[in-house]
């Protein structure tokens, strides 16, 4: 791994810290007034703000030649109607960064807008995935990505509701990272050592435990349910929230994860999966869409080339596939 990955490992971890950090403060105070509805009705929050603001602002001075494609952007914050949710962002970014003015943090939020592509370096960041579980005190992860030539080739999770083990006394809160080539490493999500992790090796589908979206808008309940029957599987599905899937299957909690589209045409984030697929298949494990295709980071914002997600320990990746195929709803 080069230089520059090391450096750029070592500083995203820590604007990941720092994010996790502003995410925990506004969760524990967060009233209905902290959220709002975005134009495709989904939420976001003063932490969604306020970690984009941090994250981006120390990517800008640390890289700052490198674009980033960022799941939010400031302009609904700029509404004179928003003057009150503004305001506690600002307040919760100078928490973590007390030189930052107004200006800067809405310039650092408005950072996020490269259209990503084929070529070159970016940065892709969801400042809180899983906005949803956030809110309900459920999972939620901040993930960061660097993006080299339609690659990730660095990536770090942030689960701040994860054990960071199976122990009783194990903490709450954990952090994995990769990069290509070199596997993936849990963290505790504060300080700490990390250790490397690995991918479960269940042998047999119908022993395997999945894991998919707590939303059913967000991946078909009822089409997984028939995909785990063809394949043997009696455990029900363990429902979550965010990344914090991708992290489950890398640290062999699970074995697999299924993202079934609920209608065509939906173009799933690269924020939702660059980071988490990087750790996946760093510990040892298989991720494409539903077709078998590896997913494609260089189609844009979106993987506009993909249809769904699959992530599994990699060692009946293809059954579940064509388990997937079979079961198709009509
Ligand atoms: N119809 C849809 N199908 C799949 N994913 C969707 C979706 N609508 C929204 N999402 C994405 O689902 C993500 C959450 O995934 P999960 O259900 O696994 O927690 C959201 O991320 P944010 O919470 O960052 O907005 C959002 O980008
Ligand atoms: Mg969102
Ligand atoms: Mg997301
Ligand atoms: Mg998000």
């Amino acid at each position: 791994m080069s230089k520059f990955e090391h450096f750029s490992a070592q500083m995203a971890i820590d604007a990941v810290r720092k994010a996790a950090l502003l995410c925990a403060h506004v969760r524990a105070n967060l009233t209905a007034d902290g959220a709002l509805a975005k134009n495709d009705k989904s939420p976001v929050t003063i932490a969604d703000y306020g970690s984009q603001a941090v994250i981006l602002h120390l990517l800008q001075a640390a890289t700052p030649d490198i674009p980033v494609v960022a799941e939010e952007d400031a302009d609904a914050l700029r509404a004179d109607d928003n003057a009150a949710l503004r305001a506690q962002v600002f307040a919760e970014v100078r928490r973590i960064l007390p030189q930052l003015g107004n200006p800067e943090i809405l310039a650092a939020i408005d950072r996020g807008n490269h259209t990503g592509g084929p070529a070159g370096r970016f940065w892709t960041l969801d400042p809180i995935d899983g906005t949803k579980g956030f809110l309900r005190n459920d999972q939620y992860a901040i993930a960061l990505a660097l993006v080299e030539d339609g690659q990730p080739v660095m990536g770090v999770l942030g689960c701040p509701e994860l054990p960071c083990g199976h122990e009783a006394t194990a903490k709450t809160g954990c952090l994995l990272a990769a990069c290509r080539g070199e596997g993936a490493w849990l963290y505790p999500l504060d300080a700490g050592e990390a250790a490397p992790v690995k991918v479960s090796s269940t042998a047999d589908t119908a022993l395997a435990c999945f894991c998919e979206s707590v939303e059913s808008g967000h991946s078909r309940h009822d089409w997984s349910a028939t995909v785990a029957e063809k394949l043997g599987i009696t455990r029900p599905s363990v429902r979550m929230d965010s990344q914090c899937k991708y992290a489950s299957i890398a640290r062999g909690d699970a074995d697999i994860y299924l993202r079934l589209p609920t209608r065509p045409g939906y173009e799933e984030k690269i924020w939702d999966h660059a980071a988490g697929c990087l750790v996946v298949e760093e510990a040892g494990g298989t991720v494409t869409d539903i077709r078998g295709k590896p997913l494609d980071f260089s189609a844009g914002r979106t993987l506009r080339h993909n249809s769904g997600v699959v992530a599994t320990n990699g060692r009946w990746h293809d059954q579940v596939i064509a388990a997937i195929q079979a079961a198709t709803p009509a």
